[in-house]
């Protein structure tokens, strides 16, 4: 699936370990609210270890993706990109080289990665990154090693260094940021917890979708 900046408006990120009932039950509420894009992030305490479930978990999430027209993006676990077929992989800092993620997954997938400075931003554009995700933005419980908050003011920094490469901002993002956040200069925002502690994870999707589309006006 070809990469479009519109692709970013509302990235929903998320692993087993984020949610208390079927992952792919969220998703597809998720989905029907209007997500763009989707992340499996299956990372940290309580996440699935075992290769063989990591896999059946991407088939049956990637299915669903397809189902609703979004992309489907595996984070850090280039070996789960590749075996599940995914539309493409995000990595960070501490994982694979972006430059090597790019020669092993080839041209044609989406290569996303972190980048918290601009300096990183640079790195991650010369090694052939499709978007960057920076944050975190917000005070954020999602991510156990997450950074100190930077705010949009960095991605602000970002642009006024002239990278021009397509953003999505994360970390303890909700739909009222939304305007900020794009006002800042990214192309759309990286969600977990406003979607999978939702109550209704469709009604939380169409609050960021109608809070981006009044963003762009
Ligand atoms: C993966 C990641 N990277 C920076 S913050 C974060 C977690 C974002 O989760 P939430 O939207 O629940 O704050
Ligand atoms: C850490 C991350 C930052 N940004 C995005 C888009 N995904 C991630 N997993
Ligand atoms: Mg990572």
């Amino acid at each position: 699936m070809k990469f479009t900046p519109p692709q970013l408006s509302v990235y929903f990120i998320a692993g087993t370990q984020d949610v208390s009932r079927p992952l792919r039950e969220v998703l597809v509420e998720a989905a029907i609210g209007g997500i763009t894009m989707f992340q499996l992030r299956e990372k940290g305490s309580g996440s699935i270890q075992e290769e063989d479930k990591r896999l059946a978990l991407a088939l049956e999430l990637k299915q669903v993706c397809h189902e609703y027209g979004i992309p489907f993006i595996v984070n850090d676990d280039v070996e789960l990109a590749l075996a599940s077929g995914a539309d493409g992989l995000h990595v960070g800092q501490e994982d694979l080289q972006a430059a090597d993620a790019r020669s092993k997954i080839g041209s044609s997938l989406i290569l996303g990665v972190s980048a918290y400075t601009s300096e990183e931003a640079e790195q991650a554009v010369r090694d052939g990154a499709d978007y960057i995700g920076v944050g975190p933005m917000y005070a954020t419980r999602s991510k156990e090693d997450a950074k100190a908050v930077v705010g949009p003011e960095r991605i602000e920094e970002m642009r006024r260094n002239g990278i021009t490469i397509p953003i999505t901002a994360i970390g303890g993002i909700a739909a009222e940021h939304v305007k900020t956040i794009i006002s800042s200069g990214a192309e759309g925002v990286s969600v977990i917890s406003a979607i999978t502690a939702a109550e209704s994870p469709e009604k939380a999707a169409a609050a960021f979708l109608a809070e981006i589309q009044k963003a762009a006006m």
